[in-house]
């Protein structure tokens, strides 16, 4: 439905007044996506000034450009009104969600953030929630909508403008739960603003995404931003984790109910912790026993690795806090199934006596977590193949590398995403880490590597691939080119039957 723009900018610090009224379609922070109707929201990017495209959204059928204001910049003349708006990031949020308003259904609306673990939980959340009969949709990495049908989406969390938008489309097609993945990047560039969760969820903090925040201070403080600047009702937090125990301290006493979960003993929490004990890992899947309010509850699931396990509590504290009792979500949790490329079991037949796994962990800690999980179904040698992506966090590679040195016994770096480096660049960053790269094999292209780790497991072996788990593509230079890690490990699987 279309709006005034006095209604959209109704309050909105710093406006120029005495514009001309325009009813308003949609927004766009993006020139290329302006059609008649649309206002251009053009905005000071860390490349350029979206403002000079506004000439451009002009001549495509924008009917206004409200830009950031910057002092001293050239301002181009338009037809159109062009206003200045003074910190625009902060107001974007609430003149998007007076646009796309949701405000006549009820929606609640979960937001997940951490270093790893967000796409999972966000998924375990929506497919639990469906499981019980709740209507929850997903917005992140792996797309936007019902996780069984999921629409592909460029970033895991969208730009302010679409993140609204979307609530608004999933809302009127009936999602009456959201639960959306909010990136580091989302936080620092107020992404969500305008949101009112009901839920956050903070998995861990470990390192990532340094090229783009600088400091790990820098980057826990946006993180932190969730909870102690968009004033959840509830905050799901890690007792597991320094971060989350931190953010527990912070909010203690105030008006966001914590509620913490911990894998460890229930002697040690209060009774309101959810408490996982007793865990055990098998191929098929785990069990654990969860404490709650002097309660034990059974519960198990069809999905690998012990981090899963802190996943899947997420979960659960989530479920609590929309108000669901804990035996439903337990049951409910209990049913959910592996997400694609996260811990995701690849195989041809059921008679194959060693794992083949791939993973989407690229940073230090995932891959520690992954490699972990994985030594408890290994009987014999744990192989690794990873790389780590161009354009993207350089410090973390040289960590990936001895993280991978200490926890497989066989190591082979290959690409992951190149993007605009040379990959023998990227590669000579990750073998610096290396205590012993004389042990290390080297294989560029990423296919030749899934064999050659294939080809060497035996019976009692886990072969991890790591680092793209879902993606689809290889990145290099400006070129998609089409590629899937599970594809590849059933290849190899079966040039290896074929042969023998
Ligand atoms: C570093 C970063 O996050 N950049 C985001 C930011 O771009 P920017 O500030 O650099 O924008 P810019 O290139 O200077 O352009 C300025 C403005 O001009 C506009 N423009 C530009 C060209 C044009 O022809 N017309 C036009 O209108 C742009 O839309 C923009 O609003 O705003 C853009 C518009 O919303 C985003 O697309 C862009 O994401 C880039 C592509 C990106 O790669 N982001 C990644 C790092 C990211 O956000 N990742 C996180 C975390 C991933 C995870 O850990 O899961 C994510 O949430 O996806
Ligand atoms: N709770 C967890 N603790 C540690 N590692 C985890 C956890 N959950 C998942 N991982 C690891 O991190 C990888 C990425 O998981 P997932 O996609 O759920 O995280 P994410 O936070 O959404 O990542 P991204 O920031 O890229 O969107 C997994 O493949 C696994 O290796
Ligand atoms: N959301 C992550 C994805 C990394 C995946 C990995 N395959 C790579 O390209 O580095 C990022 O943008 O840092
Ligand atoms: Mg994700």
């Amino acid at each position: 439905m279309s709006q005034p723009l006095s209604y959209l900018l109704d309050g909105v610090i710093g406006v120029q007044s005495g514009f001309e009224d325009q009813q308003i379609s949609e927004m766009t922070l993006d020139s290329r996506a302006v059609i008649g109707g649309y206002l251009f929201v053009a905005m000071n990017g860390s490349q350029e000034h979206g403002l000079k495209y506004a000439q451009k959204a002009e001549q495509s059928g924008a009917v206004a450009v409200i830009w950031e204001y910057v002092d001293g910049i050239d301002v181009p003349e338009l037809s159109i009104p062009l206003i200045a708006i003074k910190n625009l990031p902060a107001s974007l949020g609430g003149i998007a969600a007076r646009l796309y308003d949701y405000s006549n259904q009820p929606l609640q609306i979960v937001g997940i953030t951490g270093t790893d673990g967000k796409t999972s939980v966000s998924h375990f959340l929506a497919q639990a929630m469906n499981a019980s009969g709740g209507s929850c949709a997903v917005i992140g990495t792996l797309g936007i909508g019902n996780p069984n049908a999921l629409e592909k989406a460029t970033h895991t969390t969208p730009d302010v403008i679409s993140v609204h938008k979307n609530l608004q489309r999933l809302s009127q097609r009936g999602s009456r739960c959201v639960a959306m993945e909010v990136s580091s990047h989302a936080l620092d560039q107020q992404r969500v603003a305008g949101v009112n969760f009901d839920v956050a969820i903070l998995t861990n903090l470990t390192r990532d995404h340094l090229d783009y925040h600088g400091t790990v201070e820098a980057y826990a403080e946006a993180k932190a931003k969730l909870f102690l600047e968009h004033r959840p009702k509830s905050a799901v937090l890690n007792l597991n984790d320094d971060f989350g125990l931190l953010l527990a301290e912070k909010l203690s006493g105030s008006d966001v109910t914590v509620v913490p979960y911990v894998i460890g003993d229930a002697s040690d929490y209060t009774e309101t912790t959810l408490v996982a004990s007793s865990a055990n890992y098998n191929h098929r899947g785990l069990s654990a026993v969860v404490s709650y309010k002097n309660q034990n509850y059974s519960l198990g699931a069809s999905v690998l690795g012990d981090f899963n396990l802190s996943n899947l509590m997420a979960t659960l504290g989530a479920m609590i806090s929309l108000g669901y009792d804990i035996d439903v979500a337990i049951d409910a949790v209990t049913k959910v199934a592996t997400v694609s490329g996260r811990i995701e079991r690849v195989a041809l037949n059921e008679h194959q006596d060693f794992l083949t796994v791939a993973d989407y962990a690229h940073t230090p800690g995932a891959l520690e977590s992954v490699l972990s999980a994985l030594r408890v179904h290994c009987s014999a040698k744990l192989i690794c193949v990873f790389g780590c992506g161009g354009d993207r966090d350089a410090g973390k590679r040289p960590l990936m590398a001895a993280v991978a040195e200490r926890l497989a016994d066989v190591v082979i770096v290959t690409d992951d995403n190149p993007r605009t480096e040379n990959p023998v660049d990227i590669m000579s960053d990750i073998t610096a880490g290396f205590e012993h790269p004389e042990a290390v094999i080297i294989e560029h292209d990423r296919s030749a590597a899934i064999k050659l780790a294939v080809q060497q497991a035996n019976t009692g072996d886990v072969v991890l691939i790591a680092g793209k788990g879902h993606e689809q593509a290889q990145l290099i230079g400006g070129v998609e080119y089409p590629f899937d890690d599970r594809e590849q490990i059933r290849q190899a699987l079966a040039t290896m039957e074929a042969a023998a």
